[in-house]
């Protein structure tokens, strides 16, 4: 049984050049596995806490010192020594030793960092690549959920949605989504381009040109993969990430971009009106986290035609994804592995949303690095559809660099998700 002996973290810099935890495991037979953990903007409210120094002038106060020097303290020494191979047990021990319900004391940074490196960790030392050592029978490669034009939080644009995304449903292998991915995104370059928009990309690596309306990004996706020799909803189908929590004050949906505001029910017929008028598969968070009646409406109206993700209103964790369940809300959920701060609740999210027939997207953050961790679980965990942003910059193109090379090693084992993981009517 290999067992944990060092554990090793430092501060290293994200996608949006602030500071995140990097932690290092060592086990005793050598094998040595690294994780950095990512970050959010739009984060919902019931999120693990990443733990911040707040310490003035330095990072202007976004510093991570106290999340390394709880791993490189506190946790180390709770940790060493310990079965590497038993990622619940070792999971277990981080959420007691911080004690608190929201990791609020070491830092949700420290604890994700930390069980990721010691199951890379394991992987090594049982010498397979992470998605074989999660699932020895794993070979769903995910459907690609893209996001080429950014706006909300993620882009200093007009737009109010967040994301706008593109899915290869038709696709025939992982490798031709990204194929056909990249193709519509150097489409959509030309077009912004010829009409006088800037080409600038956002948080996320998609476009952020300074359009108003949800409705002008979608003509400009829809058109972008019809001239690229695509049909839009039988090839290529849209996804939608309005993030609404973001702009959900005092009761109303606040369109500041449209600079007007829309009741609940206003706002999810409008929602319900984008998708019979575009190829829409797919809304994440199509209503804010605390908007209960949206949801069940939004549920209601659109659920048995729509995949309709909750995000903010689940944040990966499996009591209120259990609730979620019973309430009848969304059909699918978003799994960020820093909103709960573990893998073993990672996938015990996973697992309560399949065993409910929902579906389930593995996502980045906004802040992302290099580490390409949740490609692999995106596979290992058989979840059937990622979300990792735009077809440039590599913190999101060495998610689908991963999925390429884990689709090659599976050989004729390999299925791609296409649309079934959809559940859309
Ligand atoms: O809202 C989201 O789904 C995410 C990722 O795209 O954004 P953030 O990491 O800023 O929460
Ligand atoms: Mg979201």
């Amino acid at each position: 049984m290999p067992t944990i002996s060092t554990v090793h973290a430092r501060e290293i810099l994200d996608s949006r050049g602030n500071p995140t935890v990097e932690v290092d495991v060592r086990l005793d037979d050598d094998s040595f596995g690294r994780a950095a953990v990512p970050s959010g903007a739009s984060t919902g409210t019931r999120e693990a806490v990443e733990l911040r120094d707040g310490e003035a002038g330095r990072f202007h106060g976004k510093g991570v010192r106290r999340a390394v020097d709880a791993v490189n303290g506190e946790i180390l020494a709770a940790v060493r020594g310990l079965d590497a191979l038993d990622q619940a047990g070792l999971d277990r021990i981080l959420i007691d030793l911080d004690g608190t319900p929201t990791k609020s004391r070491l830092g949700a940074n420290a604890t994700l960092g930390v069980s990721l490196a010691v199951v890379k960790a394991a992987a090594a030392s049982a010498r397979q690549p992470l998605y074989r050592y999660l699932d020895a029978g794993s070979a769903l490669l995910p459907l690609p959920l893209m996001n080429i034009v950014n706006g909300g939080a993620h882009a200093d644009n007009p737009l109010d949605f967040q994301e706008f995304m593109i899915a290869p449903i038709g696709a025939e292998s992982f490798f031709d989504a990204v194929r056909m991915g990249s193709e519509v995104f150097h489409t959509l370059r030309g077009a912004l381009k010829k009409a006088g928009q800037n080409t600038n990309v956002g948080d996320e690596g998609g476009f952020a040109p300074d359009l108003r309306t949800a409705e002008e990004a979608l003509t400009f996706v829809t058109q972008a993969i019809a001239d690229t020799g695509y049909k839009p909803g039988v090839d290529i189908a849209i996804a939608l990430d309005p993030a609404a929590s973001e702009f959900f004050r005092d009761g109303v949906y606040a369109y500041a971009g449209e600079q007007r505001t829309r009741t609940v029910e206003e706002h999810v017929a409008y929602l319900v009106e984008l998708a019979a008028a575009f190829p829409i598969v797919s809304i994440e968070d199509g209503v804010a986290q605390d908007d209960f009646a949206g949801w069940t409406e939004l549920t209601r109206t659109l659920g048995d035609r729509c995949q309709l993700v909750g995000d903010d209103v689940f944040c990966t964790n499996p009591a209120l994804l259990r609730q979620g369940i019973a309430d009848g809300i969304s059909n699918a959920v978003l799994v960020k592995v820093n909103q709960i701060g573990t893998l073993t609740e990672t996938v015990s999210t996973v697992r309560i949303a399949q065993d409910a027939g929902y579906g389930v997207v593995m996502s980045h953050r906004s802040g992302e690095t290099e580490d390409t961790t949740i490609a692999d679980l995106a596979v290992g965990l058989a979840c059937g559809q990622i979300k990792t942003g735009s077809l440039s910059r590599s913190d999101r193109t060495s998610k689908f660099n991963q999925l390429i090379r884990i689709e090659e090693e599976l050989g004729e084992a390999a299925r791609y998700a296409g649309r079934t993981p959809l559940r859309t009517a």
